[in-house]
């Protein structure tokens, strides 16, 4: 169980990448009318908790696929809430799962209140399986609230080597909003990602890279190649490839020299590759999982090509 090491969550997952030779996060967003119909046919009284179930087994037949192919999993929270209870029991399920397949875990959730609200956020989501009920690796949390809404996570991080990955520049085409005001000649992003770092100091392990990491969106591949430089010790969860556009020429931009530093996630494109060409045609939906391993092979592939070049 991650946890139970005694290395740090950035060191853990430079270790992960290596071992897998990957840098790709796989995506768990269950989607009850994209699930083959093998499994969609388990929800068909439509029973929150019969929905649950079928996702359980969906993405647990999608993590033994993935275990030996790529370093880390992230089930989006979303889906799951909103089957209620079951839901949640099913989310809890999936990320112990992930764990015991020895695969890390973020848990997106975006997450954050107010400091002492933040510290109850992170304990329900950060650490060990038997204190916390959804015990993921890290966790994504929103910066809107200020420094001392994220010290409570950064706290928890300490004591169970966890992570977090802040909100910094999103892959959504409306973030710049907000992201992209600019006050006292910064952008938000830009003041945003100086927090990551000001928290991430003293924290470095020896991968050089801390516990706080941030969120860069694919689909803004000038502002990854400026919040590389930023952050140089935060690893970055680069998501919006594949289905929203992003490219691996995009994505380069979020690695460090090594070609270390960022993982890149990929949900729908990979886990419903069944319903997308050239793995319809191959693999039909009878064989929904051959078409994710080999979609997953596909784009740890093209990942490393750009690397050696
Ligand atoms: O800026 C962000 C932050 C989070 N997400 C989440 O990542 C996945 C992307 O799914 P795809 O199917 O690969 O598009 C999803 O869970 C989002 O909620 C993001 O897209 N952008």
């Amino acid at each position: 169980m991650p946890h139970s090491e005694s290395s740090s969550f950035a060191d853990r997952l430079a270790t992960a990448v290596s071992r897998t030779n990957s840098v790709t996060c796989v995506g768990l967003d269950p989607r009850l009318e994209q699930l083959p119909a093998s499994i969609r046919q388990m929800a068909d009284s439509g029973a929150p908790d019969a929905k649950a179930a079928a996702y359980s087994q969906f993405c647990r037949e999608i993590i033994d696929v993935v275990k030996d192919r790529v370093p880390i999993v992230k089930p989006q929270a979303a889906f799951f809430e909103q089957l209620g209870p079951a839901g949640m029991i099913s989310l809890g399920e999936v990320i112990r799962y992930a764990h015991q397949s020895g695969l890390m875990v973020i848990t997106d959730a975006k997450r954050n209140d107010i400091g002492s609200t933040a510290t109850a956020y992170a304990q329900a989501y950060l650490g060990v399986e038997d204190a916390s009920p959804w015990g993921s690796d890290s966790l994504t949390v929103s910066p809107y609230l200020g420094r001392d809404s994220l010290e409570p996570f950064v706290d928890v991080c300490d004591q169970r080597a966890a992570g977090v990955f802040v909100l910094v520049k999103t892959s959504n085409p409306g973030g710049g909003l907000l992201q992209d005001r600019v006050t006292d000649e910064q952008t938000v992003y830009e003041r945003v990602a100086d927090l990551v770092s000001e928290l991430n100091q003293d924290r470095i392990g020896a991968s050089g890279y801390g516990p706080v990491g941030a969120v860069v969106g694919a689909t803004y591949p000038e502002q990854l190649a400026q919040m590389r430089a930023a952050m140089p010790h935060s690893w970055i969860l680069i998501p919006g490839f594949g289905a929203q556009g992003g490219s691996a020429d995009d994505v380069l931009a979020g690695f460090d020299p090594k070609g270390s530093g960022a993982i890149v996630n990929n949900s729908r494109n990979l886990i419903f590759a069944y319903q997308r060409e050239p793995f319809a045609e191959k693999y039909g939906e009878s064989r929904w999982q051959d078409a994710v391993s080999d979609a997953t092979d596909q784009m740890n592939q093209v990942l490393l090509q750009r690397f050696s070049r």
